[in-house]
């Protein structure tokens, strides 16, 4: 593997601090959904010191409050990956690094590669991609658009999904194909198409959707997603509001959050296909790939299509999904796989599969991570930005060094090297958890 730093003195990783950093946006009902009431938008954050004076890497796994505290416990069972270890031993070698540090031999009995552990190891590998970008002077989406598709491959661990995606398809998926379609310009004057769940959120009164739809539409966006699954009659008014707000051209999702067994789901979608909606996101449990199938055919008819993947534990799980033609859209979570190495797999497998991926956003730097990754996917895996477009919740940038930068409702390519996912040292220390 030849990443090769351009570096003259190799980078070594000091040590590795976590923080549990929580903020109550439970008290404006910001991120509020069927089965979540009362969200607390949290992380546990990490950061890599260096031997280098002022360069560190930063990530996290997003959470929602209590429970937090258990992850960083992971994180910190999971130091000596890292500490006093070299970059470039790291990243030069990154498909064994992932497979070793995702396949502890002890840890992994509380996973495998899922739940709690998996997101430790998110947050980890998060830092580390953001430290590397760093070291190379590039955001982590050029990073990756910059390399071979061997050196892309090489970063992929086949474990468990050959069967589905061998390294000579993925190959073929990334080779480079004519630079006539300049599609880096594209996005640098055009940005990402997004989606907001901003107007949506399931405590949201009357009032506070229409002030938010008044808002969002003013800076450009023209779909959205409504939170749905708690109460018929409700979702019914809430959709009738914004469906009337938004007007016939515009574009509406719904989630439920994992709140139906699937003959619910089937229903209560028949009483809300009148307003059209885009997609039914998370109608069931998120492990129930056969029961998101039964859903996707029975919602077919009406045109509503299935979205899942913010739950979606691991790309095992993902494959799965594709094998099974369960799910219309794939919705990738920074937090919850772990890293670019596990969530470019899950990319290839879905172009392999046809699927769109929407990435999941709402959340505590979320829109930060996945902005890289369409950015992306567009440049070197679909191709494509037929069907896509990326969430997008206004909550908690105010707390990043380099924020994400919307235009009109897009989200533009960021351009500051790094993962976007360094927060301001002043709101790690004020939203530090102090039991
Ligand atoms: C608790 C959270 O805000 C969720 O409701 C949120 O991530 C949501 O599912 C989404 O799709 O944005
Ligand atoms: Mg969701």
């Amino acid at each position: 593997m030849h990443h090769n730093l351009p570096l003259d003195c190799p980078i070594r990783i000091v040590s590795l601090k976590v923080t549990d950093v929580r903020f109550p946006t439970s008290e404006g009902s910001h991120g509020s959904d069927a089965i979540h009431p009362d969200p607390d938008y949290s992380a546990a954050y990490v950061e890599l010191t260096t031997s280098e004076a002022g360069l560190k890497g930063c990530g996290s796994a997003f959470t929602l409050g209590r429970g937090t505290e258990v992850i960083a416990k992971n994180i910190e069972s999971l130091k000596h990956y890292v500490e006093d270890k070299k970059l470039e031993s790291i990243v030069n070698n990154f498909r064994n690094f992932y497979h070793a540090l995702v396949n502890d031999g002890q840890m992994r009995w509380l996973g495998p590669e899922k739940g709690v552990l998996h997101m430790a190891c998110s947050a980890i590998l998060n830092a580390i991609w953001d430290l590397w970008a760093k070291v190379a002077g590039k955001p982590v989406w050029k990073l990756l658009s910059d390399m071979r598709p061997q050196q892309l491959v090489d970063l992929i661990d086949f474990t468990y999904i050959s069967d589905y995606l061998t390294p000579d398809e993925a190959l073929q998926i990334l080779a480079e194909d004519g630079k006539e379609n300049d599609r880096e310009g594209y996005l640098n004057a055009n940005g990402y198409p997004a989606y907001t769940t901003s107007a949506g959120w399931l405590g949201y009164s009357e009032q506070t959707i229409r002030e938010q739809h008044a808002l969002l539409s003013s800076q450009g966006f023209d779909k959205f997603k409504v939170k749905v699954g708690q109460n018929l009659e409700s979702d019914r008014a809430r959709l009738r509001l914004l469906r009337e707000l938004c007007g016939p051209q515009g574009v509406l999702m719904t989630d439920a959050n994992q709140r139906w067994s699937v003959p619910e789901a089937v229903a209560w979608m028949r009483q809300l296909a009148e307003f059209q909606p885009y997609w039914i996101e998370e109608p069931t449990s998120p492990d129930d790939m056969l029961g998101h199938r039964a859903v996707r055919d029975a919602l077919q008819p009406l045109g509503v299509r299935v979205a899942t993947g913010e739950m979606c534990q691991n790309k095992v799980l993902f494959k799965q999904f594709f094998q099974a033609a369960a799910l219309d859209v794939c919705q990738i979570d920074a937090c919850r796989l772990a890293s670019v190495n596990e969530v470019l797999p899950v990319l290839l497998m879905a172009a392999k599969a046809g699927v769109p991926v929407c990435p999941h956003a709402g959340g505590l730097g979320l829109c930060e991570y996945v902005q890289h990754y369409i950015m992306f996917d567009y440049i070197r895996v679909s191709r494509s930005l037929q069907d896509r477009m990326c969430e997008y919740s206004s909550h908690l940038h105010e707390h990043f060094v380099h924020p994400v930068r919307m235009k009109n409702g897009a989200y533009l390519p960021p351009e500051d090297a790094g993962f976007n996912t360094e927060m301001l040292a002043t709101s790690v220390e004020q939203a530090e958890f102090k039991k």
